[in-house]
């Protein structure tokens, strides 16, 4: 069916500067045709008067004077340099006859399909507008612009590419130096990229061909079959073909794209995206193989959509087949996303050291919760089975909890916590043989349990041997809160990063820092901070400080064990959210807020979070400045793990590209598994190493720790591939927006979904 829409001029780039320079290239190449023959018909001279001498010395009884041997010899050698001039004319710059030849084929070839195309552009969209290339690229079709002929040629002759290319007539072309049509780069767009990394773009797959230019044509882009791939990585290019014959009868126009050029159209049979009314979409005109915008109106059957077309007269509706209605936004199918998602957490799961989450009350004894049930025996039979449904239960989740925050129609600011994230409704209960911990109003029906045990419990990939640290140096740090804490910089046999433990309080010690070194004098032992007590000026002994009455502490780490646990955060580097104000995340209000709790007096620490009852949260003063009076050296004191694992491991530097992804529509986990990285690189070996070497560990400290997390990944790994370090206790850290119900803490709109795919996807327990 045609539309009566007006159309741009054809694109006619065979103007008469190009005709001229073909002319030309045509010109020069007969010339040299001409000397190459010139050089050919010198030689062959002089091979007719090689064997009619030969035929005179034969005659002669084949004995030779020096004379004629002297001239066979020099007329050789003038056939052997002509010869060699003569190549040099075919195949050589600056005449390279041969290239010249393929260069001028290819343009013709360019020539010819765009005058096609042209035509095309002219036809009424019934008539298959489908023969317009726009990508930078081109083969059969090549040369989808409308610069002049010389600008083509200099890109031509700019290629250093060998390729096959494909002629006007549709035959691969193989020559020595065969002609390569340069593909430009375009920056390789988002979408599809992302297409590209889901594997749908194979041989076969239809996909659109978007219009580079879109002067002149028709519609976004054509319908087009992929007919086979070539190179890797950014300079992938797809051949894809036009299915509909051109004018003549031929094969449809074959043209080369990169992925950005190109969106996947949905497979027969599988999952369709839906669109609400008024979404703007990107679909086929009825009858036609050319795609345009269009504007849903509804649906007109199950399997149509109701559409209007861009531009339409009167506008018109018209009922289009769902599976070539695509989103203009997203060039992925969601359920290929979703499947890769899934796939990358599987890999995640396998390379993590840690095991699966487990859900662990907070501010309970860990004991409670079977931790040391725990076995690798308990794993789900399919570990794809459970991670498919931990995702289709994240989607209910996450669409709950929007659900939600649409209800409070409040959606700029952090909203106080809905009820689907305090305790989300697919915790899982325990580790098997543990205790079962469902709050009655949440009580999973049996289907729902069983899925969360076998997802839950996924086999833990710990550790052999844990990492060799050193504790070098260590320094007071008075801080802007009042509070005072020891920093201790580590070195260790794993990586060459700089661990930090931030020390609060006056009995942690670090073992290997302590340890006396060979030849070293009480001076080096103070600068490299191996004292107790303070330093001041004037002194000179690093085991006995003058000014307070307590001997090296070293092996008194916790007072003898009387004291409350220490309270230990295992903190991941984050320098957008700890020094340049990020509101993405939380993790600059999580080390203040782990600072603030550990350098208060000794009272019970958990309480001032959570009441005993564990449905009631106890809102404190938050992050408060901790006066001078409230640090107590009696306190149970508490260790800051500082990991530089910036961006969950894998860098500032992609971090910063998961956030352009994030902003163009993937959550947290989506984004670092588009960017090829697990949802989380980061392992914990170095934190239970630096902890046994604070003394935090069983062997001195068998009553364990208390932990400051949300993450049940980081509980179980911090113990250790032996339980080197025994955690006693988990306590949470809940946002101080949703304990003051958003009149305090970090309000932004991105951090809820940060928090919600920590939940949701992350198995994160912000309670
Ligand atoms: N890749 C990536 N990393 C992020 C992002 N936002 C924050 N991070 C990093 O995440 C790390 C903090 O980890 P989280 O997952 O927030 O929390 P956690 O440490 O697992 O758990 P808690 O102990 O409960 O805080 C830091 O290294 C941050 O730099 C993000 O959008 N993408």
């Amino acid at each position: 069916m045609s539309r009566n829409r007006p159309r741009g001029p054809p694109t006619n780039r065979d103007n008469g500067i190009a005709a001229n320079e073909e002319t030309d290239m045509w010109n020069k190449i007969i010339q040299e045709v001409r000397r190459a023959k010139e050089k050919n018909d010198k030689q062959k001279a002089l091979a007719e008067q090689i064997a009619s001498l030969n035929e005179k010395i034969g005659r002669e009884g084949n004995k030779p004077t020096l004379a004629e041997i002297g001239q066979l010899d020099g007329w050789y050698r003038q056939i052997v340099k002509l010869s060699d001039e003569e190549k040099a004319i075919l195949q050589e710059d600056p005449s390279d006859v041969i290239k010249n030849l393929g260069l001028l084929t290819a343009l013709r070839s360019a020539s010819e399909a765009e005058t096609t195309a042209s035509r095309a552009a002219s036809l009424p969209k019934s008539s298959k507008p489908s023969i317009v290339a726009r990508d930078g690229a081109a083969v059969h079709a090549a040369a989808a612009s409308n610069s002049a002929l010389s600008d083509k040629l200099n890109r031509v002759k700019g290629s250093t590419q060998r390729s096959s290319s494909v002629s006007s007539s549709g035959h691969a072309r193989e020559s020595r130096d065969a002609v390569s049509v340069k593909v430009e780069e375009g920056a390789e767009g988002v979408k599809g990229t992302v297409a590209e990394r889901s594997g749908q773009f194979v041989v076969g797959a239809e996909v659109v061909y978007k219009h580079r230019n879109k002067q002149g044509v028709e519609g976004e882009g054509i319908q087009c079959i992929i007919k086979s791939i070539s190179g890797d990585g950014t300079k992938k290019r797809y051949d894809v073909q036009d299915p509909e014959p051109n004018e003549n009868g031929e094969p449809g126009a074959i043209y080369k794209s990169s992925a950005s050029y190109l969106i996947p159209i949905p497979q027969i049979g599988s999952p369709l995206p839906s669109f609400t009314v008024g979404k703007q979409v990107l679909a086929r005109y009825p009858d036609t193989t050319t795609f345009y915008r269009a504007e849903v109106k509804g649906t007109a059957k199950k399997e149509t959509y109701r559409l209007r077309f861009e531009g339409e007269e009167d506008e018109k509706e018209m009922d289009v087949d769902r599976r070539f209605v695509l989103d203009t936004t997203a060039s992925i199918d969601p359920s290929l996303l979703l499947s890769i998602v899934a796939d990358s957490a599987i890999m995640a799961g396998k390379s993590s050291p840690f095991i699966a989450p487990q859900p662990l009350r907070s501010s309970a004894p860990i004991d409670n919760f079977g931790l040391d049930n725990t076995a690798v025996d308990k794993a789900p039979s399919s570990a794809a089975e459970s991670d498919s449904h931990r995702i289709s239960d994240h989607r209910d989740i996450l669409r709950r909890t929007l659900d939600n925050n649409n209800d409070t129609n409040n959606a700029t600011t952090t909203p106080a916590l809905p009820e689907s994230i305090i305790s989300p409704a697919f915790t899982p209960p325990s580790t098997p043989g543990g205790t079962v911990i469902v709050p009655e109003q949440r009580q999973l029906n049996a289907q729902d349990v069983s899925q969360k045990i076998s997802h839950a419990t996924k086999g833990p990939k710990l550790l052999q041997k844990l990492p060799h640290v050193e504790c070098v140096v260590r320094a007071r740090i008075p801080t802007t809160t009042g509070a005072e804490m020891f920093l201790h910089l580590y070195q260790n046999d794993a990586d060459n990063k700089e661990h930090l433990a931030i020390v609060f309080g006056n009995h942690i010690r670090s073992t290997s820092l302590d340890r006396v070194q060979e030849g070293e004098t009480e001076m080096d032992r103070m600068i490299r901070g191996a004292y107790v007590g303070r330093l001041h000026p004037g002194r000179v002994s690093s085991r006995l400080d003058e000014g307070t009455s307590s001997p090296n502490a070293s092996n008194d780490l916790l007072g003898g064990g009387q004291r409350q646990a220490p309270l230990v955060r295992i903190h991941s580097e984050c320098y957008t959210g700890e020094t340049a104000w990020s509101a993405r995340c939380d993790c600059g209000e999580q080390l203040d807020e782990a600072a603030r709790l550990m350098s208060m007096a000794s009272e019970p620490v958990p309480e001032q979070l959570h009441g005993e009852d564990e449905e009631e949260v106890v809102v404190v003063e938050e992050g408060g400045p901790v006066s001078p009076d409230h640090v107590s050296d009696d306190g149970p004191g508490g260790v800051i793990i500082y990991l530089r694992q910036e961006g969950r491991g894998i860098g500032l530097g992609e971090k910063l590209k998961a956030y352009n992804l994030q902003d163009l529509g993937s959550d947290t986990v989506e984004a670092n598994l588009l960017l090829r990285h697990p949802a989380d690189a980061r392992s914990y070996g170095l934190a239970t190493a630096m902890l046994a070497d604070l003394g935090l560990g069983v062997d001195a400290y068998p009553e364990g720790i208390r932990l400051l997390t949300n993450n049940p990944d980081k509980v179980r790994a911090v113990e250790g591939p032996n339980r080197e370090v025994r955690v006693k206790e988990r306590v949470a850290m809940v946002p101080i927006a949703w304990r003051t119900g958003g009149q305090k803490g970090i309000r932004s709109t991105e951090i809820e979904g940060y928090l919600q795919t920590k939940i949701g996807k992350m198995g994160h327990m912000i309670r």
